[in-house]
């Protein structure tokens, strides 16, 4: 399908409960929007339960031009992995709490705008990462803030601010732990409060970890955070948000083609929002431009 083609027959991937997001709205967008343009199309609504399998299955028989991912990360990344190594391209939006990757691909966080995209985008091979073939769209990272995805996974409310107390409150005690990181061009041994494996730039939360990162460049980073005196908290945070992590002494970025995490005390690891058990020793690898997405047409340059 060439990079700016329209699409004539649509698959929407839609995560009923993403975002504590009513999709209402979204259903009577997609369908006013559909008639208006002439698209045919259909509705996945995910239940948490064999949605990949199934998903797999309806692309195969229905054939849609592009399939459009209606949720937070984790649908994202269902999406995604249904799409990737294929043709179709992927279209987001946004629905989540964090929305990570389409804020990185510039896709506008506005639900109608989002749909918008359908006439008129760009579609952008980018390039994907495995850890320990766990496909990974975003970021994936061991430590600190994958404890936090995993305590907020099991919170009984969502949102930011519950993220944020639940940050505060696992920081107040949390021990830094040993790493080994063999790359294609370096080597770092040493303790690490965080570590974080991408080719894209922010978080959902819009710290900025690699904010040189680019994504189709056959590249990916290791973005590490050392070791720091509680009194460092402050001005490493205001690094992170403002784009400079590189004036932070805490801070070191491994850029690479492949890479081992020797991750010593197998402390937690998330990819994408999930949790997941890596073990280890974990290995990298990039998979240039595996992954078709749809974007706005200024993302090209
Ligand atoms: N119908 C459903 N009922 C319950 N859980 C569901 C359903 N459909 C999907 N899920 C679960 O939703 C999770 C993915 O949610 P998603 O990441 O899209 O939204 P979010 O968590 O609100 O957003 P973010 O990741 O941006 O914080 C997966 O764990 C999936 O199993």
């Amino acid at each position: 399908m060439p990079a700016n083609a329209s699409f004539h027959k649509l698959l929407f991937i839609i995560n009923p409960i993403s975002g504590d997001v009513d999709k209402g709205d979204l259903v009577k967008a997609i369908s006013d929007y559909c008639h208006q343009h002439q698209i045919k199309y259909k509705v996945y609504k995910t239940t948490g339960e064999g949605d990949f399998t199934k998903l797999k299955q309806q692309v195969r028989t229905y054939e849609p031009d592009a399939i459009i991912a209606a949720g937070g990360d984790g649908t994202v990344g269902l999406a995604a992995k249904v799409v990737n190594h294929t043709s179709t391209p992927l279209g987001i939006i946004p629905l989540g709490s964090g929305n990570g990757l389409s804020k990185d691909l510039g896709i506008p966080q506005n639900m109608e705008e989002a749909l918008a995209l359908v006439s008129n985008h760009t579609i952008k091979a980018i390039d994907t990462l495995e850890l320990n073939g766990h496909p990974c769209f975003h970021i994936g990272d061991l430590g600190f803030n994958a404890l936090v995805v995993a305590r907020y996974s099991e919170a009984e409310s969502r949102g930011p601010q519950t993220y944020a107390l639940i940050a505060f409150q696992e920081y107040l005690n949390y021990e830094c732990h040993q790493y080994r990181v063999e790359t294609d061009q370096e080597t770092f041994e040493g303790e690490a409060f965080m570590l974080t494996i991408t080719n894209s730039n922010a978080f959902g939360s819009n710290v900025k970890i690699n904010p040189h990162g680019i994504i189709d460049d056959g590249i990916f980073e290791i973005c590490l955070i050392e070791s720091f005196p509680k009194m460092a908290a402050f001005k490493l945070m205001y690094n992170l948000y403002t784009e400079t992590p590189e004036e932070s002494e805490y801070t070191r970025i491994l850029s690479c083609k492949s890479a081992t995490i020797y991750n010593y005390t197998d402390t937690l690891a998330q990819i994408d929002g999930e949790v997941v058990e890596l073990g280890k020793k974990i290995d990298v690898k990039l998979l240039p431009k595996s992954l078709r997405v749809v974007v706005p047409v200024e993302q090209t340059n």
